[in-house]
């Protein structure tokens, strides 16, 4: 499997669950996967069809969607078509009918509307499976609910015994039990993996007062179009989506439009040229929503509060699909809120409108908080969060402001009694601030003594105070149909009592976002606080300054091979495979296919172009090729504010973390570290190191792991005891189900790395080579010298140019004076000799054919590597 993965992909490791999945697929098992956006669901459809040779069916609910899937996947070599009204070639169907594709795309539609006889002969060439991808679509709770899904399972009486896979990223416990029940699945494997993207920042900023908002969007659009990045900002309509797609052409950004009211040719258009790098900013409105699979957004913008939290979830997926830091804006306005109204027009049921007015206060709420945005996202999605504060989103970076608001909020709340919870916030809001309107004048509000006391603040600061105090429980709402009302709770009644207008008990609440506005005017920029980092030196971060040059200049070569091939640039590689060949500048094809992200294709097709290129480059920037990797894969590389002092960890935590992963202190010497009052115990030291890791803090997890002793063989067996517990809820359980050299350290320190996503098969594999360092034999890595490797492949003239080496069954040998037998190294017999192993670092390669000279050893094995017939893996030589 991971050969495979390495050969059309590019990647060394899976990621969570889709090992898992695929095997399941293979064993023919029906799947249910629930894994958030750009998790990389699609691999577990794309990888069986390589490893079984039969085609994967996969049902898609968009045109330009599958194009772009097929696009990319040819990019890999890989053989792909779709079946839809945009196909041009006529012959597709009949080939996709002989089983000439690995993967096969087509709508639901397009599905149900085949002839039985299709299908039986693609049955009897061979389907490896049938995926529904975007699944929620099939269930009428789901927010996109589309009525040809709910027809998908006749197909089950056509491919009899074939797996059926429903993908996708938002799925409520009713849509998951609505895709079960509707693709009659039989007791499927369920995968559900964690919503949080964390590469994701997340923030919610008020309408700009001081600075018109499209202003100040434009400036801040600016920033990420300078840093390369693509941006996306979604508009709640498409008089929106005009007005700011104008703004942008005016102050000279090169942008594009996207939105249902445009034609089918227009808005192909534009979409291709977003997807082409050709246009770094796409206008639209929520039509532009699930087809958008390009890797290298930096930036969604929501200008205006999306309808719900799942629309929201889904449209700010699109950014960062790559795993390198992208960030999340929302900007909204009051208004927003006040749109139930239009969006339950189209209700016919009470209990539908209920449902549009629950989902739009729940996007109310996110935008209301003053607490942490992801958590509440988790949360929203049903996941259970033990942190407070997760280091990457505006309230948990910024500085917290709380202030004593008791006066205000007895005002407010005298108020919203005085007017006798009939009312939603305004009404008292207006009070508070004098209003002579009809309504207040018939009610003769006008008449009490709190009429025009609170003018002081505007009535935008009022309903921040209101969202608060409802937040914190002293106010409650209900909902009448489209309406909402507000009264006092019996916490606010509690603080009513115990207030007189000289004296209340303290209250101290956040100040949200909206209320600084309004009290600290913006600065020039529109910005309140401190700036996040810029976004471009964060995508370049690890890279010194002559290897961002040559970033940017592979970035130039990528965009130009793909315009001469009329592809994407992502689909030739991602970002972040070009950063790391900018990090290493490989000198030869084996070394290029070992960079993590490139596949066999990019070898075969481009790599002599981008060797030739790099050696130019290097040259000219005066940098040496064949280096080290400093960059890793960015797969949970967080958005940071610029200083990372206001992540939150108590002090004596945040030292022991320090003496630890910066000073090299062992848990045993911070736990009797001289001058502390009293001894604290190892497993408190180890546990303080796991909170600073789950808080963002650096945390080396193979040193933490050789530490605590937690082996593989230890981590399979948790993985096993939880497995039986069926829950990691509670430790207890899974302590129980353990042998007793199994420790709550080790358990908790899995659980940790598993949830930031810690790739311990690594780590582990990591940790046991440098032991084995430790005794002596040289590092695989080390071994290769720059002058060792040859980039010319020197075949013999009896070896055929491409596929399989004919193995040599008889052995070249040496024999010593002594009678030792000494091998020699041919590609036959390392291939041969390899494929008995199960991985072999270059040390054992070397030692087992001493009858070739190492310099040749190597010169063999880098010719197989770039031929894509062996590769490395954590210093270990496999075949493919
Ligand atoms: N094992 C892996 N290693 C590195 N990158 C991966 C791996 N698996 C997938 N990816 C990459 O992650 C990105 C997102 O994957 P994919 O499109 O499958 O996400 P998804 O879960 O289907 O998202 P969505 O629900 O938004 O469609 C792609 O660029 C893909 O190539």
């Amino acid at each position: 499997m991971e050969s495979t993965l390495k050969k059309w992909f590019g990647y060394s490791a899976f990621r969570p669950y889709q090992k898992e999945i695929i095997k399941e697929v293979l064993k023919g098992i029906d799947c249910l996967v629930v894994m958030a956006t750009g998790s990389g669901k699609s691999l577990c459809y794309q990888i069986p069809p390589l490893l079984t040779g039969k085609t994967a069916v996969v049902i898609s609910p968009l045109l330009s969607l599958m194009q772009d899937q097929v696009m990319s996947l040819k990019q890999r070599g890989i053989k792909a078509e779709y079946l839809g009204s945009t196909q041009k070639d006529s012959t597709a169907q009949s080939n996709a009918e002989s089983g000439q594709f690995h993967i096969l795309y087509m709508t639901p539609e397009k599905a149900c509307s085949l002839p039985s006889k299709f299908w039986t002969n693609l049955l009897e060439v061979g389907v490896c499976l049938f995926a529904v991808d975007e699944a929620h679509c099939i269930s009428d709770w789901g927010h996109d609910f589309r009525k040809e899904y709910k027809q998908l399972d006749k197909l089950r009486g056509f491919l009899l015994n074939v797996p059926f896979i429903g993908l996708t990223a938002t799925a409520t416990q009713k849509v998951r039990m609505d895709i079960i029940r509707s693709l009659n699945m039989n007791d499927p494997y369920i995968a559900i993996g964690s919503f949080d993207r964390e590469n994701l920042f997340y923030g919610v900023k008020p309408l700009g007062r001081c600075l018109s908002f499209v202003d100040e969007l434009i400036g801040e659009i600016s920033k990420y179009v300078a840093s390369a990045g693509s941006t996306i900002i979604y508009c709640s309509t498409v008089k929106d989506a005009e007005q700011i797609f104008q703004s942008l052409l005016d102050a000279g950004i090169k942008a594009g439009i996207y939105h249902g009211q445009m034609g089918g040719t227009a808005r192909e258009k534009s979409h291709r040229m977003f997807i082409r790098d050709e246009l770094h900013v796409m206008v639209a409105t929520v039509a532009f929503g699930m087809g958008i699979d390009k890797p290298n957004v930096r930036c969604v913008i929501h200008y205006g509060c999306p309808k719900s939290l799942e629309f929201y979830y889904q449209e700010s997926g699109r950014c960062g699909r790559d795993g390198l830091p992208s960030i999340c804006w929302l900007y909204y306005t009051r208004s927003d809120f006040a749109k139930a109204d239009f969006y339950c027009g189209e209700a016919p049921t009470v209990n539908q409108r209920k449902a549009i007015m629950e989902s739009l206060m729940s996007a109310q709420r996110y935008c209301m908080l003053a607490t942490c945005r992801r958590k509440c996202l988790l949360e929203y999605f049903g996941e259970k969060i033990t942190f407070t504060n997760c280091g990457s989103c505006d309230n948990c970076t910024n500085s917290k402001k709380e202030r004593d608001m008791s006066r205000e909020a007895l005002l407010l709340l005298s108020c919203i009694q005085s007017c006798g919870g009939r009312w939603g916030l305004n009404m008292p809001i207006d009070i508070l601030r004098g209003s002579r309107s009809k309504k207040i004048v018939d009610n003769h509000f006008d008449k009490l003594s709190l009429h025009g006391i609170g003018r002081e603040y505007s009535s935008n600061w009022w309903k921040a105070l209101g969202d608060q105090l409802m937040t914190s429980g002293y106010l409650k709402e209900r909902h009448c149909d489209k309406y909402r009302t507000i009264s006092v709770s019996p916490i606010g009644m509690n603080f009513l009592h115990t207030s007189t207008s000289e004296y209340q008990p303290p209250l101290v609440l956040p100040i949200t976002s909206e209320m600084v506005d309004e009290e600290e005017p913006r600065d020039a920029h529109g910005r309140v606080d401190g700036d996040l980092q810029d976004l471009a030196s964060l995508e370049c971060e690890g890279l010194s300054k002559a290897e961002i040059k040559l970033y940017h200049m592979l970035l130039d070569l990528r965009m130009d091979l793909a315009k001469s091939t009329g592809t994407a640039p992502y689909a030739i590689c991602g970002d972040q495979t070009i950063k790391k060949i900018a990090n290493t500048r490989p000198s030869t094809k084996a070394r290029l296919a070992n960079v993590d992200g490139v596949n066999m294709h990019l070898v075969t097709t481009y790599g002599d172009q981008i060797l030739q290129q790099i050696n130019h480059f290097s040259e000219e920037l005066n940098l040496s090729m064949d280096g080290e990797a400093t960059v890793q894969t960015a797969v949970a590389k967080k958005v940071y504010p610029i200083s990372n002092s206001q992540k939150k960890l108590a002090p004596a935590k945040f030292e022991a973390w320090k003496r630890w992963q910066e000073d090299g202190l062992t848990f045993q010497e911070i736990a009797n570290f001289p001058g502390r009052a009293a001894p604290l115990k190892e497993q408190t030291v180890s546990e303080y190191i796991l909170e600073a890791g789950r808080q963002g803090f650096e945390v080396n997890w193979s040193r933490l792991c050789e530490e605590i002793g937690l082996t593989q063989g230890i981590l399979t067996e948790i993985q096993g005891a939880i497995a039986k517990v069926g829950s990691r809820e509670r430790l207890k359980p899974i302590k129980e189900e353990l042998p007793d050299h199994v420790s709550y350290a080790h358990i908790k320190s899995y659980l940790t790395m598993l949830d930031l996503h810690v790739l311990t098969e690594e780590i582990l594999g990591r940790h046991q080579s440098s032991k084995t360092d430790a005794t002596g034999e040289p590092s695989p890595v080390h071994s290769f010298g720059p002058g060792a490797v040859s980039g010319k492949k020197q075949r013999r003239s009896d070896e055929p140019a491409t596929g399989e080496i004919p193995i040599n069954k008889c052995h070249k040998v040496d024999i010593t004076e002594q009678g030792n037998i000494l091998l020699k190294a041919t590609e036959g017999t390392i291939l041969e000799w390899l494929r008995t192993q199960d991985g072999v670092a270059l040390s054992s390669i070397i030692e087992h054919f001493k009858g070739s000279c190492e310099e040749l050893v190597v010169d063999q094995l880098n010719n197989l590597e770039s031929e894509f017939l062996i590769f490395r893996k954590k210093g270990l030589y496999r075949v493919m």
